[in-house]
């Protein structure tokens, strides 16, 4: 059995069509991360497997269970954190995660041992009882991710989970992410940070417009690029100037410092630069958001 099964899942809005057949698949045990540009359908997809939306076509099963037919089979086995989500503010990291932890089912002793150590793993034990209006927004934050790692869940969704927090903050997280998949549950995250779901990730799926259009470990997607390295050319001027990778001309070398005069800079493939190739839109402005 699969963790998280999708096929042909539809869903539209206005007549407007945001998930147009989608299929997936995620093993148990694993960090799965949903790559993909403004629009293209993450936050929908996460509603539909997390029993918040229901799908127009298609089907889904989560820890087994349809999630349409047996929706609260599924919401048991699973823990989220939706995009944008905040904890209670007025409440401290300890009764936000403790109490969490009481309304999922959980019986006391059991609850205050596992907040107590999902606090500690994600840094917050000492911050436990200050209130969280007076954390700051990547702290917040942490508390979410220490209250669905509690719940031993089977499945958890997290949108966007590192959004706003700094670099040592996201390796907390990524740690504790990872001890939570290695005990054999199911992690699956959106990010745009594409730098993350290369570490992070044993397998990434790429969404674009209502599609996944591919799925595989960072290294395979890269490895699907043709040549070993990719060539960057330092450009002095002109909002024109561009690179090209394949047929596909990205003009955000303007940034890329320079290397010296007439050198060029010779870097090994990286996810970033295949998510480029194959989403020619990643980075635009999406007109419909
Ligand atoms: N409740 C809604 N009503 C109408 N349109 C919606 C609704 N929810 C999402 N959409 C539209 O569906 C499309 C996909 O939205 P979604 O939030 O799933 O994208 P996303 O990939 O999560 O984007 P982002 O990276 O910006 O969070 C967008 O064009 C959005 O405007």
């Amino acid at each position: 059995m699969q963790a998280i099964m999708a096929s042909k899942l539809r869903r539209s809005f206005g007549g407007r069509d945001v998930l147009r057949g989608v299929d997936l698949d995620v093993d148990y045990g694993v960090i799965a991360t949903l790559l993909g540009p403004n629009g293209a359908g993450k936050t929908t997809l996460i509603r539909i497997l997390t029993t918040e939306l229901m799908p127009h076509g298609g089907d889904a099963y989560v820890a087994g269970f349809d999630v349409v037919r047996h929706a609260s089979e599924v919401r048991r086995r699973i823990a989220v954190i939706p995009q944008d989500a905040k904890p209670i503010s007025y409440m401290t990291p300890h009764e936000f995660v403790y109490s969490y932890l009481l309304l999922r089912g959980l019986p006391r002793n059991d609850a205050g041992k596992a907040a107590r150590d999902s606090l500690e793993e994600l840094g917050l034990w000492e911050l436990r009882n200050t209130p969280i209006y007076q954390l700051s927004g990547g702290m917040s934050r942490r508390v979410l991710v220490a209250a669905v790692l509690a719940s031993s869940a089977e499945v958890i969704f997290l949108d966007e989970p590192t959004v706003g927090l700094d670099a040592a903050s996201r390796r907390v997280v990524w740690n504790s992410l990872r001890r939570y998949s290695n005990d054999g549950a199911t992690v699956f995250l959106t990010t745009h940070y594409i730098d993350e779901a290369e570490q992070i990730s044993d397998v990434v799926y790429l969404i674009d417009n209502g599609l996944i259009i591919s799925r595989g470990r960072p290294r395979e997607l890269v490895e699907r690029l043709p040549g070993k390295y990719v060539v960057e050319y330092p450009v002095s001027a002109g909002i024109d100037s561009c690179i090209r990778i394949g047929s596909s001309c990205f003009s955000f070398v303007n940034s890329l410092d320079e290397v010296g005069d007439g050198a060029i800079r010779v870097s090994p493939k990286s996810l970033e630069h295949y998510v480029l190739v194959t989403i020619k839109s990643w980075g635009e402005e999406n007109e419909e958001d």
